[in-house]
């Protein structure tokens, strides 16, 4: 299957679940952030603010942020990229390219977060289980990550997005760990989705 018959076949299947299944997938994978070991003592998260098929972080980003973490969201700023800039609450939002909602803060310098204390939240239209991301085709993620050093990555998607395989290439770069939160046993999911410490599960990323 190629990138693109991978993305409508998912986004297909996108909408024909229920709104109030995405719903409660969206509240667990909150849940299972919050209680998350790496992002319980990490001081700066980024995170995304949901397009309209992807899990709605919202409620684990004010958590964060009430926390005292330093919450960081992507801001398109050309065809080809992204900057993260600080959110400070909801109503230090403005709507950004594509219709993202994006905070008004301050732009975080990229060279501040290749350390132990920063979890990067990565959305995707698909995963599979060696961490491979299939994004919305326009790569800014791949080029985002390949400047940030090497903070753990975490895959954030719905359960059915999850599939066999993705088909990746020499840019594409692997997220560390994937959330994987079945509404009824989240407990037990959360200590069986790490890929190790190892960042080569691509064999194209030196
Ligand atoms: N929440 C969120 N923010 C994000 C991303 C993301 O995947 N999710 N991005 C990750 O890269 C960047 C934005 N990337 C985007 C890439 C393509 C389209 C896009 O093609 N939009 C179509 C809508 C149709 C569709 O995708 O079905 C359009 O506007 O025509 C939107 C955002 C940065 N911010
Ligand atoms: N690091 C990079 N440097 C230069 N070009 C890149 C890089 N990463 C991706 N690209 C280019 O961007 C385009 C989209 O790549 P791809 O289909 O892998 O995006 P994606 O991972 O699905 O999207 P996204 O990361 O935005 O969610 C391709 O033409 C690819 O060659």
């Amino acid at each position: 299957m190629t990138k693109q018959e991978l993305r409508n076949s998912v986004r297909e299947q996108l909408r024909e679940c229920s709104p109030e299944e995405l719903s409660r997938q969206s509240e667990a994978i909150c849940e299972w952030l919050l209680r998350h070991p790496r992002v319980m003592v990490a001081d700066t998260v980024v995170a995304y603010w949901c397009l309209h098929d992807e899990p709605d972080l919202s409620n684990a980003i004010d958590a964060l942020c009430k926390q005292g973490k330093r919450v960081l969201l992507p801001c398109v700023t050309s065809d080809t990229e992204m900057v993260l800039r600080q959110y400070d609450g909801p109503t230090s939002m403005r709507t950004g390219a594509f219709g993202i909602q994006e905070p008004i803060g301050e732009e975080a310098d990229i060279d501040s977060l290749n350390n132990d204390s920063t979890v990067i939240l990565v959305p995707g239209v698909a995963f599979d289980n060696n961490g491979n991301r299939l994004g919305r085709g326009k790569g800014y993620y791949d080029r985002f990550l390949q400047n940030a050093g090497r903070p753990h990555t975490i895959g954030i998607c719905f359960d059915l997005q999850i599939v066999g395989e993705v088909p990746y290439g020499e840019h594409d770069i692997p997220v560390d760990e994937l959330v994987k939160v079945a509404i009824d046993n989240c407990q037990k999911l959360t200590n069986n989705n790490l890929f190790g410490n190892g960042k080569n599960n691509n064999p194209y990323i030196p």
